[in-house]
Parts: C-alpha cells; sequence; structure tokens
C-alpha cells in the first residue's frame, strides 16, 4: 500500500448482508471493530475500502469504489453501499467517523 494514501479512516464493525437469512453478518471472522480507510492510488486514481480488525488485524473489507457507487447512510451511524456481489454494512462507532468516513466517500466517488 505504499503507493495508497489513507484519506481517511474510522472505527467501524463491518457487515454483510446474508440475503439467505435476511440478517447482518460480521464481515470477517468474528465481531469487532475494525479500522477502516479510504485509500486513494493516487497514479491510476483509484480508490478502495480497506479495513483490518483491531483485535488482530484481520482484512474484514477490501472493496473498490467504483464510479456510481451509491452510498446509503441509512441511519447517522450505519452506512452501506452494493457491489455486483454483495452489500456492505458499516455500524461506526461514533457520528463524527461515520460523517468524515461519508464526507470523504461521497468525494472519492465524485472524483471517479
Ligand atoms: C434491531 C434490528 O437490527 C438492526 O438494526 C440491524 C443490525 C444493525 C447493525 C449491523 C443494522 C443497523 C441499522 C439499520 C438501518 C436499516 N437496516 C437495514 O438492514 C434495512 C432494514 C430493511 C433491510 C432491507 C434491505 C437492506 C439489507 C440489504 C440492503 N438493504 C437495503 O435496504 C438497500 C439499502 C441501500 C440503498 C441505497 C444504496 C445502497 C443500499 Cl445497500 N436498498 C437497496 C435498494 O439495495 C437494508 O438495509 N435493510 C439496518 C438494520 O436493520 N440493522
Amino acid at each position: 500500500m505504499s503507493n495508497e494514501l489513507s484519506l481517511t479512516s474510522g472505527r467501524a464493525n463491518v457487515m454483510v448482508y446474508d440475503d439467505v437469512n435476511k440478517k447482518w453478518v460480521p464481515a470477517g471472522t468474528t465481531n469487532g471493530f475494525a479500522k477502516v480507510h479510504i485509500y486513494h492510488h493516487v497514479v491510476n486514481n483509484t480508490y478502495r475500502v480497506v479495513g483490518r480488525k483491531l483485535q488482530d488485524q484481520e482484512v474484514v473489507i477490501n472493496c473498490a469504489i467504483l464510479k456510481g457507487l451509491k452510498y446509503n447512510q441509512a441511519t447517522p451511524t450505519f452506512h452501506q453501499w452494493r457491489d455486483n456481489k454483495r452489500v456492505y454494512g458499516l455500524s461506526f462507532s461514533s457520528v463524527d467517523d461515520a460523517n468524515s468516513f461519508a464526507n470523504t466517500m461521497l468525494r472519492a466517488i465524485d472524483n471517479l
């Protein structure tokens, strides 16, 4: 990640939606907070979301931010978006973290 800049990071419980059972499940092997970054690869002008569990650094999310992504701020601390495979949910530890992440996410999408 040396050629990628972290534009923001926040503390969130990273979830994915289990379409079969219609419920949110932890994105990693266990529930728990992760440090979730938005990285910018400046040369390629690409962006991605990468999150690692605070406890053991497990990578629980690593997904591209693609042009036209619809970022849904469902509640002040629960934000979500889809890719072609799954639905991601970030349950932030604070409204400030959520707002900072959302502002950077919306700027990234705008810049694609
Ligand atoms: C005590 C109850 O437990 C909870 O609080 C659970 C556990 C909480 C912590 C993890 C989490 C927190 C907050 C609330 C907030 C509401 N919410 C839901 O899930 C709602 C309710 C109904 C349910 C139905 C569908 C579902 C799931 C999959 C995606 N989706 C859509 O609607 C998408 C959204 C979207 C819109 C635009 C762009 C992108 C996308 Cl992704 N629409 C489409 C068109 O794709 C969704 O978000 N849904 C959360 C929730 O319940 N919980």
